[in-house]
């Protein structure tokens, strides 16, 4: 029996690639190692996406970048042939925030206020030395609500205010922008493709915008928001004297909002093409084509809910799955969805490990036991045939 398992991470309790290894260990141990178990870790474009890259056969490389808050960190990406992934939280993400940055465990406004996405701006940097011409930006998770002013001056343009004195960075710092140099940026970029994967479709500024939806996740205050929403609007006016219209364009743009305002530079400077992030790793992952003759595709994410319907991985690998004729299982930490919820988006069984045990910071805790657990249930329930398309109508749905 041919089994792909194609999960999201667990966010919490496990990655998307420990998703697949504990899950193929409980069901090889069910199956007596008889089971042939193709791996493919997916995700949406968030974190994860770098995962779903290296699962893929793109190559992990490295590079020493700024931090959110300037700090050095070493920040992953992948590459093949051509084409880089460039997951930007592994530059610039909320988790990378240093201790100093963090008010009683969580981000503090301060950090709302001067976090930068310019180690973003340097991965690029380091996947255009990689020889890559496309470039595919996987979004969300950050820490800064610069516009992406950052990326900008990872590629080398410069930020001034009226004196002449270059910026600091973060966002709020673009309140007193007065003029960008685009003397120094990056040429090669004249010749890069970038794709925006991002599920987030917020616009730059106004009440959905980055700064309003994401900022307080970041630690932004009511009037933090306040300010870093005018800095932004600051930065459009002045980039638009630089590019013309299509900065103000840019702005309004479903997606600029996306990871602080790095949506809206990759947009307007960058010219990104913006996609559903779970197309663009389904694409990269070649799932489709590696689902083909496959008996059962099994995906999953931490939590299966309404939201999950709304078009998040699981979803998108279903969708793939009725492409190609093959059941699919979900599998997750906890679901809220109703059997007929679950069918009606084209899953024929869910599991969740609430079900193996019902304390919630336990199934987190014991997350990889309780997936290979499961795993192995899954491999008694199918050695008794018990899965079928037509499980929902038969009553046999598990959830
Ligand atoms: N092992 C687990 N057991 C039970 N619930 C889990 C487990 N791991 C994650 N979750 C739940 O899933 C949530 C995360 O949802 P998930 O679908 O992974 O990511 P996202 O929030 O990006 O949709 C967690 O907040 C938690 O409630
Ligand atoms: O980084 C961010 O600003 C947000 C939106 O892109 O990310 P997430 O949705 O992951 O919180």
């Amino acid at each position: 029996m041919r089994i792909v398992i194609a999960p999201d991470k667990f966010k919490g309790s496990l990655s998307a690639p420990e998703v697949c290894s504990h899950l193929e260990k409980g069901l090889q141990r069910g199956a007596g190692g008889n089971l042939e178990v193709l791996r493919i870790p997916v995700a949406d474009g968030g974190e994860g996406t770098l995962d779903a890259a290296v699962g893929s056969g793109f190559t992990r490389r490295s590079a020493l970048v700024a931090g959110p808050t300037g700090e050095p960190v070493t920040a992953d990406f992948a590459v093949r042939g051509n084409e880089a992934v460039i997951e930007m939280a592994a530059a610039s993400g909320l988790a990378l925030l240093p201790a100093g940055a963090l008010v009683g465990g969580r981000p503090g406004p301060a950090a709302a206020r001067t976090a930068t996405s310019l180690g973003t701006g340097q991965l690029i940097r380091a996947a255009l030395d990689a020889g890559c011409n496309r470039i595919i930006l996987g979004v969300g998770g950050s820490a800064n609500t610069d516009g992406g002013a950052g990326v900008l001056q990872g590629l080398g343009a410069r930020f001034f205010d009226a004196a002449g004195t270059e910026l600091p960075a973060g966002g709020a710092a673009l309140a007193h922008l007065d003029r960008i140099d685009f003397g120094g940026f990056e040429p090669r970029l004249k010749d890069t493709r970038f794709v925006l994967a991002s599920d987030v479709d917020n616009p730059l500024m106004g009440a959905q915008g980055a700064a309003a939806i994401f900022g307080p996740q970041k630690g932004a205050k009511q009037q933090d928001v306040g300010l870093l929403d005018a800095a932004l609007a600051r930065f459009v006016e002045v980039l638009a004297r630089e590019i013309g219209h299509r900065a103000i364009k840019a702005s309004e743009a479903p997606g600029a909002g996306a990871a602080g305002g790095v949506g809206y530079a990759a947009i307007a400077v960058l010219a990104a093409t913006r996609r559903p992030g779970i197309d663009v790793v389904l694409e990269f992952t070649g799932l489709e084509q590696r689902l083909a003759g496959a008996d059962l595709v099994i995906t999953g994410e931490g939590s299966l809910d309404e939201q999950s319907l709304l078009g998040k991985t699981p979803m998108g690998v279903a969708r793939a799955a009725a492409g190609q004729g093959v059941p699919v299982i979900a599998v997750c930490g906890r679901t809220t969805l109703h059997r007929n919820q679950a069918s009606a988006a084209g899953f024929d069984d869910v599991y969740a490990l609430t079900e193996l045990e019902s304390n919630v910071d336990r199934c987190i805790a014991e997350a990889a036991q309780l997936l290979e657990q499961l795993g192995t249930q899954i491999s008694g329930r199918l050695a008794a045939n018990r899965l079928a398309r037509t499980a929902t109508t038969k009553e046999d749905l598990h959830v």
